[in-house]
């Protein structure tokens, strides 16, 4: 039977014999239309090192679907690099690059009718984007992850590319010598890989595996071991099963997957930019997820791992230790996960760990024993109160002061706040506001990890809070709140605060206040002028018109209909 069930492109009879000839050009022949059609939606570039090696991972996701009888069609996908434009106006491309890869897979895949789509990735807008595509089109469909960089070493210590970000830190606030920085700039990255820790890509690839849309242990296999290329090859192998079989996204990315997704990023001490993406998978696939699902989730599931940016172990020592196999085995032994979700490979949660053990292994401590997690609660918390009443995230663990309470300074942009922070401009107690960057007003919500970098290098991690309603790295930590909803731009009580004002976080409390009366509060709100868009022409401009609050994922196609 052809399994071009989608259209009839190539099975459509005499009328569709001029597609056919066009298609005898890229190598079909006569039994070939009788494949199904496979996307490889290829993220290769070389501007990162998240995405050099995914092309020799395309090459072989193409040999391996031949081989399992498809006709594999190659695209490019595009990628920014979130380290290499951090800190910079293109940041600002980050966000808005998750839109442009979901729409670029969307518009190849239904625009040539294939019949499935293998899609691989390794910066940390590549995931989200691939995913919102697979649930929009809902077509069989693989998520294959380029695979994490390995660890560099200075000094007996491992170091990631968030290190060389605190060392700028550091080396404003004396610590230690230029000669020290240039040698941690220079061995940072080793080699290809998405960044080391268990920051935002990594995080999204372990999202992923936790809701079946990657196979078990892909996540955080290094990128340039060969283990990663067997994956692959097996992704595409299951891939043109789940084609034969027509195992559909949304019989996979469902309320209970996304919740098992959730777990796992708890467990693991995920990014923040975690929340936002998830959201947007949910929005794309129909499911209802709430960011209050997030805070439900995180009362119920501990910290397990030791994984940075603020624990001891990068992404390649969770997979030596057992990997997310194992700490979803943890979670479903304790009944924390939904066993009976149903994976790309056709089996259940419940099936693809049955071999894995209940306990992790007792000569690692990256993943931690049940009875001694590293926190008992989840990490990433979802703060309310007059300055989030849609919400914010805030990651709560691992800070010595959970509450502070203190003076407001103001910052309209990323760069005059790092400036202040490099300059020694701010004092211990002191809560930073970092305004105008978000989803419209930014826009696309840029990562703040000079200015959380820089506050831990100058040694203020635990004096200090910082709000934005931009977003953070996964390499952030500290007493930080992110996605702060609703933004400056369109009113929000954050673009009403004024230099001194005393500000609240409580994470205890899941709170985030404003101490000024609200008479005063009213008063600023009948003076505030909506600000001029920073971007009138181009996909800036086009993105700050369409994109949604932060507090529903930053989806630029809510309520279009
Ligand atoms: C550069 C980083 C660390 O990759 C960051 O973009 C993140 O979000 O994790
Ligand atoms: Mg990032």
């Amino acid at each position: 039977m052809p399994y071009n069930l989608r259209s009839k492109v190539v099975t459509g009879g005499v009328q569709r014999s001029p597609n056919r000839a066009m298609l005898r050009a890229v190598g079909f022949g006569d039994e070939d239309f009788n494949k199904p059609i496979v996307g490889v939606a290829n993220g290769y570039s070389n501007i990162t090192p998240c995405n050099m090696g995914i092309n020799d991972l395309a090459q072989r996701a193409m040999a391996e679907l031949k081989v399992a009888g498809a006709m594999p069609q190659v695209f490019g996908t595009i990628t920014i690099s979130d380290g290499i434009s951090m800190g910079t106006e293109g940041m600002k491309y980050s966000l808005v690059s998750r839109e442009v890869i979901a729409d670029s897979i969307e518009t190849v895949c239904n625009g040539q009718s294939l019949d499935g789509v293998l899609a691989i990735g390794g910066c940390d807008k590549n995931m989200p984007g691939a995913m919102l595509a697979i649930a929009r089109m809902n077509i069989p469909a693989v998520f294959v992850y380029g695979g994490t960089i390995k660890p560099g070493h200075y000094n007996g210590k491992d170091l990631t590319v968030v290190s060389a970000f605190e060392a700028v830190g550091q080396f404003s606030a004396g610590k230690i010598e230029q000669t020290e920085l240039v040698e941690i700039e220079k061995r940072a990255c080793p080699g290809a890989g998405s960044c080391g820790g268990m920051f935002t890509a990594n995080t999204m690839s372990s999202a992923f595996e936790a809701m079946g849309m990657s196979l078990i242990y892909s996540s955080t296999m290094a990128a340039e071991d060969a283990e990663k290329a067997e994956s692959t090859a097996k992704s595409a192998t299951v891939l043109v099963n789940a084609i034969q079989q027509q195992i559909l996204p949304r019989q996979i990315i469902t309320r209970k997957s996304l919740e098992n997704a959730i777990a796992v990023i708890m467990a693991v001490g995920g990014s923040t930019n975690a929340v936002l993406h998830l959201l947007a998978i949910a929005n794309a696939a129909e499911v209802p997820l709430t960011i209050d699902d997030f805070e439900t989730i995180r009362g119920r599931v501990p910290v397990l791992c030791d994984l940075k940016p603020s624990g001891r172990y990068v992404a390649t020592d969770l997979h030596k230790a057992g990997g997310i196999p194992q700490v979803m085995k943890m979670l479903l032994a304790h009944g924390l996960l939904h066993g009976d979700c149903l994976t790309v490979t056709g089996q259940t949660v419940e099936e693809v760990l049955k071999d894995i053990p209940t306990e992790p292994r007792a000569d690692q401590d990256v993943i931690r024993p049940w009875e001694r997690p590293m926190y008992a609660q989840g990490h990433l918390a979802i703060l309310k109160g007059n300055l989030a009443t849609e919400g914010s995230v805030a990651k709560i663990t691992g800070v010595k002061n959970p509450v502070i309470t203190g003076p407001a300074r103001v910052f309209e942009s990323e760069e005059a706040c790092l400036d202040a922070i490099l300059a020694g401009k701010i004092q211990r107690g002191d809560v930073l506001v970092i305004r105008y960057e978000g989803p419209k007003g930014g826009p696309g919500m840029r990562e703040m990890l000079a200015p959380t970098s820089a506050i831990i290098g100058a040694g203020l991690g635990d004096a200090v809070g910082l709000i934005t309603d931009g977003r953070f790295s996964g390499g952030t930590y500290g007493m930080v709140v992110g996605h702060v909803a609703p933004e400056a731009f369109v009113g929000g009580l954050i673009g009403l605060v004024e230099e001194g004002d005393s500000i609240t976080i409580d994470a205890p409390a899941r709170s985030l206040q404003l101490n000024v009366p609200d008479a005063e509060i009213e008063r600023r709100r009948a003076a505030w002028q909506p600000p001029k868009p920073r971007y009138t022409k181009g996909i800036l401009a086009k993105y700050a018109k369409l994109v949604s609050s932060s507090s529903v994922g930053a989806v630029t196609d809510l309520n279009l209909g």
